[in-house]
């Protein structure tokens, strides 16, 4: 159960969490087009808090909207202001964040006609997306039946909510069979991502991740590619199949939830010996200090805030 915070952003206005309704005939409730974010704040070492990455995360939500051809009623800079505020007034010293940009009721139908375009952001305090054990023993993953949208059936660039069927059923169906998460396969059969991550492998010392295809483009994916070359790390960004993960020395997934999360086992073969592997840890340790400030070489990714 999500843990609810005092005020939801909506609209434009603060408004209590229990009073953050919307009617049943939202067009996005039935239609699916509605588009989303997920970022993160943390504390810092010098005893603030600050977002990571904010700009990238607000515009990576506007070119969505933008895709998705809705007209937003508010500009990023009030975007960006609205998630500091709503942050500082729920007291916040670390959590995930959810801008939500939707389409309201009027007109029902495919065509969304002239119903109005709204936007809502909820925070609250979110723990390791996969558990606190997955960050650092890894997870077991099974590859899922359900493949990766084409990238011309659905808009894979833009964090629209629809997109998420896909990931809703990938998901599912890994959990159902005692797996901790699923990994989807791009409708050539390459490996494309989780159904909430961007996948990456290590072979021989060097990382590769999937190209920006059917894949959503990772602010966290981006972040460690730059972090992973800049500690002299080979990184390429190249489409790999199944059994290359299968025979890989490590896994690992990223996202703003699930941050650096190892994997250990794929379709019941251990990668590597099967426990999370020291490229991933080390990673992982790297990313969490450039999260909370720890290293000043990404100062420019924090947006700083005090409640
Ligand atoms: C499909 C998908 N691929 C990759 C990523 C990683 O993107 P980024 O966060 O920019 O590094 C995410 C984020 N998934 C978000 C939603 C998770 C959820 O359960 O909801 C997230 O990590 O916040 C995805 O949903």
């Amino acid at each position: 159960m999500v843990q609810k915070t005092d005020k939801i952003w909506f609209d434009g206005k603060l408004v209590p969490w229990d009073e953050a309704n919307v009617h049943v005939l939202t067009h996005t409730l039935h239609y699916g087009v509605g588009v989303f974010e997920g970022i993160r704040s943390y504390k810092t070492v010098d005893g603030k808090s600050a977002v990571f990455r904010l700009p990238e995360h607000v515009e990576r939500l506007f070119d969505s909207a933008a895709i998705m051809e809705m007209k937003v009623p508010y500009s990023e800079d009030i975007v960006n202001k609205a998630i500091i505020e709503t942050l500082t007034v729920n007291g916040l010293s670390e959590g995930y964040i959810r801008p939500l940009i939707f389409i309201g009721d009027g007109a029902m139908g495919v065509h969304p006609g002239k119903n109005p375009i709204r936007v809502a952001i909820a925070t609250w305090a979110w723990g390791a997306y996969l558990g606190e054990e997955a960050l650092r023993k890894g997870i077991r993953i099974k590859t899922s039946t359900f493949t990766r949208h084409h990238v011309n059936v659905m808009m894979t660039k833009a964090k629209v909510c629809g997109n998420y069927v896909n990931s809703v059923l990938a998901k599912v169906e890994a959990l159902a069979d005692g797996y901790d998460e699923a990994l989807m396969l791009d409708t050539a059969g390459y490996v494309s991502e989780g159904s909430g991550e961007n996948v990456f492998i290590v072979r021989k010392g060097i990382i590769k991740t999937p190209p920006l295809t059917s894949i959503l483009a990772g602010i966290t994916r981006e972040t460690v590619i730059e972090l992973a070359r800049s500690l002299g790390y080979q990184v390429v960004e190249e489409r790999f199949t199944r059994d290359e993960m299968y025979s890989a020395d490590e896994a690992f997934f990223t996202g703003t939830a699930a941050e650096l999360t190892p994997i250990r086992e794929v379709d019941r073969r251990r990668i590597g010996k099967g426990e999370a592997g020291p490229v991933a840890l080390n990673l992982q340790k790297e990313y969490f200090k450039v999260v909370t400030g720890a290293n000043p070489d990404y100062a420019k990714y924090l947006t700083y805030y005090t409640v």
